[in-house]
């Protein structure tokens, strides 16, 4: 079996130790040879990357491994880049998080206007790895986790629309995991039928192999439970917060119990109650920084301490297994099914050919090749819609430097609830972004100024 050749790209990603410890777990099915580091913040890698040649060492040294901040050494003769950077790190998700809290406004890592500022800071470096690799090994695939994933996506078919580049999300394959577990099967026994946008979307049915369809089965149980399962699946998503997204997935179904729900669909159908709950001192970036990021450094820091694995536990789970099983995928032409983030063309044969759509598809040599999942009802359409006109006008600012389309973009969203308050929360984005972000064109002073309430002349 050939053996192939992988880098991680965001090397010091809290993600990283579960996506090697699952590649070692998979040498049977997808062997590797050389396993590389690559990340532009080198202390934090090396924290990792220290602790992970330890682990190599001593679990499978026949590997070749090395971390480095250098782009050349790092993406030459590479088949697979798994990319996961963070940029503008936690710091910035904290803010986008906390700014439109600020303002009453939805404060998450991907939805609304957080989504929107994370966005604006990472098409510049998504564009940047995917130059590098087809500098140094123009002939490999990016598996890319980094997001925001739809924002990103739109980016790469807008401005490196030829590149091997798949735009991923393991919320599809988390959630199936718990459905699987609600009808005592695991995910392998399903098959799904999905629509939707990245962190929007909706299963129209969920069949096993015989073609028996689980759909009312599990439609019952989240129904009154949403996807909160009995027995936890989940090794990264135990918080309070988390909980909370998955059981509130019942009032999601409430609202068209013909589909199963993105958990996401939250930010956009409940943002009142969303807001309402939140802490706008202590947000999710507060939660993994205080969880997630300090108990994989630590563990990081035991094994390094101990100069042995035994000491320091990584975990796998599905997260890590997606992106292995679709490298494998394209490297052996398995044709698996999988939910991936491609263009439409026709796809979904009511919307529109140039949106970047999460559907199903068959996954070989050539990348993927998306099933049809023909008509969608009124009420999705129009809010998909609505959803990846923001994601749209997002990249269309990032490209021209526009302000105005900025501005359309954060008003357009249906987290926010006017276009006043969407011009406080970007001035202020704006601000808050200024070593990220290109310089905004501002709009003609004659007509893009607001004007105060009372402020008018009568005509
Ligand atoms: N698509 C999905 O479903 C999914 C699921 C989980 C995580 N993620 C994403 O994976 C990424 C990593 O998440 P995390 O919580 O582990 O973050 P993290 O901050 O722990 O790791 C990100 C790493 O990227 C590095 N980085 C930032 N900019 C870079 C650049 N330009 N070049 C190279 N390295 C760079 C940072 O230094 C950091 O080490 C995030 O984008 C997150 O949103 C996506
Ligand atoms: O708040 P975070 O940083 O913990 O996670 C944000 C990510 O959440 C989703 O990924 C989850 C997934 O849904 C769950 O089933 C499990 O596998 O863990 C994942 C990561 O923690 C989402 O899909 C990502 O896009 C977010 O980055
Ligand atoms: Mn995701």
């Amino acid at each position: 079996m050939k053996k192939h050749s992988i880098l991680i790209a965001g090397g010091g990603s809290t993600f990283t130790p579960g996506i090697v410890m699952m590649l070692l777990d998979n040498m049977d099915r997808f062997p590797i040879d050389s396993l590389k580091l690559y990340d532009n913040d080198e202390e934090r890698q090396a924290k990792l990357g220290r602790a992970l040649k330890i682990v190599l060492t001593e679990k499978a040294p026949q590997i070749e491994f090395e971390y480095t901040t250098d782009p050349e050494k790092a993406f030459t003769n590479v088949d697979f880049v798994f990319a996961h950077i963070r940029s503008g790190k936690y710091r910035m998700r904290e803010l986008d998080e906390k700014i439109p809290l600020a303002h009453n406004v939805v404060g998450q890592e991907t939805c609304g206007p957080g989504g929107i500022a994370y966005g604006m800071r990472s098409i510049g470096d998504i564009v940047e790895l995917i130059d590098f690799m087809e500098k140094y090994s123009p002939n490999a695939w990016m598996l890319n986790y980094s997001n925001p994933a739809a924002i990103v996506a739109e980016a790469c078919r807008v401005l490196r629309p030829n590149s091997k580049i798949l735009n991923i999300c393991d919320m599809p394959v988390g959630t199936l995991r718990r459905m699987s577990q609600i009808v005592g099967l695991t995910p392998e026994d399903l098959e799904v039928k999905y629509f939707g946008l990245n962190h929007f979307g909706w299963w129209t049915s969920v069949k096993d192999h015989k073609g028996h369809e689980y759909l009312p089965e599990i439609r019952d149980y989240v129904a009154e439970h949403g996807y909160l399962t009995k027995v936890e699946v989940d090794t990264q998503h135990m918080d309070a917060s988390w909980q909370a997204t998955h059981k509130k997935a019942k009032d999601l179904l409430a609202i068209d119990p013909r589909f199963l729900p993105n958990t996401y669909l939250k930010y956009y159908l409940y943002p009142d109650y969303v807001v309402e709950e939140s802490d706008p001192n202590y947000t999710r970036a507060n939660e993994v920084m205080d969880g997630r990021e300090k108990n994989v450094f630590s563990a990081a820091k035991r094994i390094v301490d101990a100069g042995t694995s035994s000491v320091g536990e990584f975990n796998i789970d599905s997260h890590a297994s997606f992106i292995v099983d679709l490298a494998r995928a394209i490297a052996f032409n398995t044709h698996e099914r999988m939910l991936l983030i491609v263009p439409n063309n026709g796809a979904i044969s009511n919307f529109d050919d140039d949106a970047m759509v999460e559907v199903p598809c068959i996954v070989g040599n050539d990348g993927p090749e998306p099933l049809a999942q023909g008509n969608i009802p009124m009420f999705q359409r129009g809010m998909m819609y609505e959803q990846v006109t923001v994601e749209k006008l997002a990249v269309q600012a990032w490209i021209e430097h526009d302000y105005q389309k900025l501005w359309q973009a954060l008003s357009l969203s249906k987290t926010v609830p006017s276009a006043q308050v969407a011009k406080e929360l970007l001035d202020d984005l704006v601000e808050a972004n200024k070593e990220f972000w290109p310089e905004l064109k501002r709009p003609d002073k004659k007509y893009g100024l607001i004007s105060e309430v009372g402020e008018e002349e009568p005509v």
